[in-house]
């Protein structure tokens, strides 16, 4: 066994290992047992015998399919067969939406027949196995309806966060090429009415792909014009038969969900259906010690990773109740609000992202509002999406009498890379790291030159081939892009992205992304997109544009811009237009709101512009003047325009001597 990290888990002597130790070096030794063995928590029509295999298009890179000849349906394995055993009465859904002013309960057998006849109305729209269905729905139920109906036909759905402006959900459209958009009428943020269909109807404009229709659930806040193509989804619903499922292989696919990557096309990762089920399950006895019948809440969207595996499929999969909330951590009505719904629903596992937690600090820093809630149900609490700041862990850790779980992973590995898991065995954390490497991960740390990094010594973070179920099968019609993105750099391992280190004990701290996404309240964002966005304004020569520290968000993008030569405008309205650009094109989660106009950017000799040296002065850090730079003038000039404008803590930041 060649990794530093499975060296300082793998004893000579088994009697000394722990259940952690133990659980995991079976999986990296033996993953077709151990995965085989977790295949048993799946009601499979047909049950696997093939466990690993490697697609023939990836022979190169050896990227690992799992479970190719079993046969399966998620939204049976999810809904019916929970029916069939006895929990039909069961919750399968806690809607709380403050937003709305509405709250529901929703069986699972009432669950089953609203997907089964949605299934089928879509089966009349045309919509069969394999097509695509583009779903754009803010946090109700029917967004969870849509995405189990498409399971139900074998269809792929593609789930778009509300916060994309139509830009972006036109690249996607155009890439998934869907047979059937499904919106809803509207979204509501803080009160705010969003109307969607109008954003729908822009991005099919702007789309090169037209789809057949686009099915519309009506909300009361704000009812949506219907035109040639669009179908009321109330109307469609009532007059639809109840769709049975239709069976698909462990390695059919059952969603694209895109993502940022360094350049202005997102990445349609590819997900399978019966990895990421196995995968699921797994990780809901493993990482979040659920048992079926118990409330699991998950606060974030649907829009994301965390919303497709720990809000839709995992909790019902395994038979717990999952909470689907519309609201926000704060001003819905005050900070309370995740205390509130944990007591109401005795939610016994929560899971959200650090900047939750950070708004709710700054609201009410000494957690008065949980002396008003009763939230003895809570055993543990989860959170990931970004890195949990050691004062934010510290100031959870003392509020609360449960462990604070920081986990990592990815968009493309659709569940958990390292966490604590005490569902094997809880061991004790550490502020600033997600723990030890989940069951399944060689998560191993490899430096510049491709060698395993020391203990301490930060470098890339790679996985291991074979990687786990559940884990990205490919890059939706971009298998070169797919190759290049996570399979190139170090050949047999898979490129997270992320940099890191592993300390002494084992304990594995991501220190961020090694390229140029980063990350705002938990959302993952590329800054190249925003710099194509930025520079395709008529008066902008040249740009760029970093992620800069942000207490409560993370992080923050901010541009510099140099204008064109003869540029006389002026430079608040170059910038207002600018972060108009941005929110028009992205959308306003982008959080794109200061824009610096200057002369010069400080470059290398071979032109390539100094990001990370801006990014060090705007965190108010020492740098180092490199000796490859160009016109070593030019960074004062960035520097003084820092301070000017107060961007970050630049004026904290020194040469170094
Ligand atoms: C582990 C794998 C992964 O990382 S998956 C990704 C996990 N990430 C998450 O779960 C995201 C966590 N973050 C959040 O839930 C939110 O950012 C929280 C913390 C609740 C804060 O929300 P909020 O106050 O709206 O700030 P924000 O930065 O999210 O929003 C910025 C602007 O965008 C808007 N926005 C947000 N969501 C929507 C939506 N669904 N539809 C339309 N607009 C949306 C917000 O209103 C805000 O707009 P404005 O600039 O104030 O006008």
């Amino acid at each position: 066994m060649s990794t530093i990290f499975l060296k300082r888990y793998y004893k000579k002597d088994r009697d000394t290992m722990s259940h952690y130790q133990h659980t995991f070096q079976r999986s990296i030794e033996h993953p077709e047992s151990f995965w085989a063995e977790q295949a048993k928590r799946i009601p499979w029509y047909t049950p696997p015998k093939t466990i690993l295999s490697y697609d023939e298009q990836s022979a190169g890179t050896a990227h690992a399919r799992w479970f190719s000849d079993g046969e399966m349906n998620l939204s049976y394995a999810a809904l019916d067969y929970h029916v069939e055993n006895g929990r039909g009465d069961q919750a399968a859904i806690f809607w709380d939406s403050p937003a709305a002013k509405a709250k529901q309960t929703i069986s699972y057998r009432e669950m089953r027949d609203k997907v089964a006849h949605f299934a089928g109305a879509l089966a009349q729209l045309g919509v069969t196995k394999g097509d695509r269905v583009v779903i754009y729905m803010p946090m109700i139920p029917e967004a969870m309806v849509a995405m189990y109906a498409c399971a139900r036909l074998g269809a792929i759905h593609s789930v778009v966060f509300g916060g994309f402006a139509p830009h972006e959900l036109a690249a996607r459209i155009e890439d998934a090429e869907p047979k059937v958009v499904v919106a809803a009428s509207c979204g509501i943020e803080l009160g705010k009415v969003l109307p969607y269909k109008p954003m729908v109807d822009q991005a099919v404009e702007l789309s090169a792909h037209k789809p057949d229709a686009c099915v519309v659930y009506q909300r009361e806040a704000h009812r949506a014009e219907l035109e040639e193509g669009d179908y009321d989804w109330e109307e469609l619903v009532a007059n639809a038969p109840f769709a049975e499922c239709v069976p698909v292989k462990g390695t059919d696919p059952l969603y694209i969900l895109y993502t940022s990557g360094t350049t202005g096309k997102p990445k349609g990762v590819m997900r399978d259906t019966g990895g990421y089920a196995v995968a699921l399950a797994y990780s809901m006895q493993a990482i979040y010690a659920m048992e079926p019948g118990e409330v699991f809440f998950t606060a974030s969207d649907v829009g994301w990773v965390v919303g497709h595996s720990y809000i839709v499929y995992a909790p019902l999969l395994v038979g717990c109740t999952t909470v689907v909330y519309e609201g926000k951590p704060v001003k819905t009505p005050d900070a309370g609000s995740f205390w509130r719904l944990i007591e109401e629903y005795r939610v016994k596992s929560f899971f959200t992202a650090p900047t939750a937690f950070r708004a709710i600090k700054k609201e009410d820093p000494d957690a008065k509002l949980l002396q008003n809630y009763d939230i003895s149900s809570l055993k543990h609490l989860y959170v990931a999406g970004e890195r949990l700041d050691p004062p934010t862990f510290h100031w959870l850790d003392d509020l609360l009498d449960v462990p604070v779980i920081d986990h990592w992973w990815q968009t493309e590995t659709g569940w958990p890379i390292a966490a604590n898991l005490p569902g094997i065995e809880p061991v004790p954390t550490k502020a600033g790291s997600a723990t030890f490497p989940v069951p399944g991960f060689n998560v191993q740390v490899l430096n510049r030159d491709g060698e395993q990094a020391k203990p301490m010594e930060q470098g890339s973070v790679v996985i291991k081939q074979p990687m786990p179920p559940g884990c990205l099968t490919g890059v939706w019609r971009d298998e070169k892009r797919f190759h290049s993105a996570y399979m190139a750099a170090f050949p047999g391992y898979y490129l997270t992205g992320d940099g890191g280190y592993f300390d002494e004990q084992g304990y594995l701290f991501i220190m961020g992304r090694t390229d140029d996404v980063i990350n705002v309240a938990g959302h993952r964002l590329s800054t190249g997109e925003m710099e194509e966005v930025v520079g395709a304004h008529p008066a902008v020569a040249e740009c760029a544009v970093i992620g800069i520290h942000d207490d409560l968000k993370g992080q923050l993008p901010i541009g510099l811009v140099i204008p064109k030569d003869g540029f006389d405008g002026d430079e608040a309205t170059l910038e207002a237009e600018l972060i108009a650009r941005v929110r028009e094109h992205i959308g306003p989660i982008a959080c794109f709101k200061q824009v610096l106009v200057v002369d010069r950017l400080p470059k290398t000799r071979s032109g390539k512009i100094l990001r990370k040296l801006l990014r060090t002065i705007a965190d108010g850090k020492e740098f180092g003047i490199p000796s490859t730079i160009d016109d070593p003038t030019s960074l004062a000039d960035v520097h003084a325009a820092m301070r000017e404008r107060s961007v970050g803590a630049a004026d904290k930041a020194t040469p170094l001597d």
